[in-house]
């Protein structure tokens, strides 16, 4: 729709957002990362329409998506088109810090991580989110699923800041509101659609930094 494109400010859809990441994958299963920053942007737009609570949350984000950006708008940049380019190319020229943050502090490979490790989370809410009742609590969702996912990468205080946060979040009613997607049957209808695409791209970053000894990075 040519509305939808045109202004930027409109009111967020959340459809538009995990379709996204649909446009991640190329004809051979390899990750887009201007549309996985893309995504990524949508979903931090999200969380800022959720209050200033979560402004510690988004302005990290944002700061691992500008990184990404800048390698992605540098003078390497063809290098940075897909996640496995990036993968190779940084790994070829010793661009990553392996075990301890030193001379490639931010290197594409260990920022990317960080939001892949978030993808996660995401997978794990939203399928939460999809089978969820009238009675389920947002609060209680979110905070599973961040403590099987990025909780097990972050401190103490950092869990701690953001158990505090999930306890605002709105409930179940008013979240489906903001997404505006339509009523409950149709958030349903399009997260059945949406999650297999993002598990998808998860799945197929996992086996790429596995396969690289990549998942630990500093
Ligand atoms: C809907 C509620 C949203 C709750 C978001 C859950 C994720 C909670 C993450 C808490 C991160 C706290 C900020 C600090 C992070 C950093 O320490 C840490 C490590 O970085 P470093 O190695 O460079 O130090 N950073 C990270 O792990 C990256 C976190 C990125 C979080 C992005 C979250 C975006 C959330 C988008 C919400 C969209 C929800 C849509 C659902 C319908």
């Amino acid at each position: 729709m040519a509305g939808s494109v045109a202004s930027d400010d409109q009111k967020f859809c959340l459809t538009e957002v995990l379709d996204t990441f649909k446009l991640c994958l190329s004809e051979n299963k390899e990750v887009y990362l201007e549309q996985y920053v893309a995504g990524w942007r949508g979903l931090v737009k999200f969380l800022n329409s959720l209050g200033s609570v979560f402004g510690f949350i988004s302005k990290d984000a944002v700061n691992k998506i500008q990184v990404l950006v800048n390698y992605l708008n540098g003078e390497n940049g063809s290098q940075y088109i897909t996640v496995q380019s990036m993968v190779k190319y940084e790994l070829d020229n010793e661009l990553v810090d392996l075990t301890k943050r030193g001379s490639h502090p931010d290197s594409g490979c260990r920022t990317l991580l960080r939001l892949h490790r978030a993808l996660r989370w995401l997978e794990l809410f939203l399928e939460r989110l999809r089978t969820s009742t009238e009675e389920s609590k947002t609060s209680v969702m979110c905070a599973e699923s961040y403590n099987e996912s990025l909780a097990l990468h972050h401190p103490w205080v950092v869990r701690k800041a953001a158990g505090m946060a999930f306890l605002v979040l709105p409930g179940r009613p008013a979240f489906f509101e903001v997404m505006n997607v339509g009523p409950p049957e149709q958030v349903v209808a399009m997260l059945g659609e949406a999650l297999p695409l993002i598990s998808e791209v998860y799945q197929i970053t996992e086996e790429l930094y596995a396969q690289h000894l990549l998942l630990d990075l500093p």
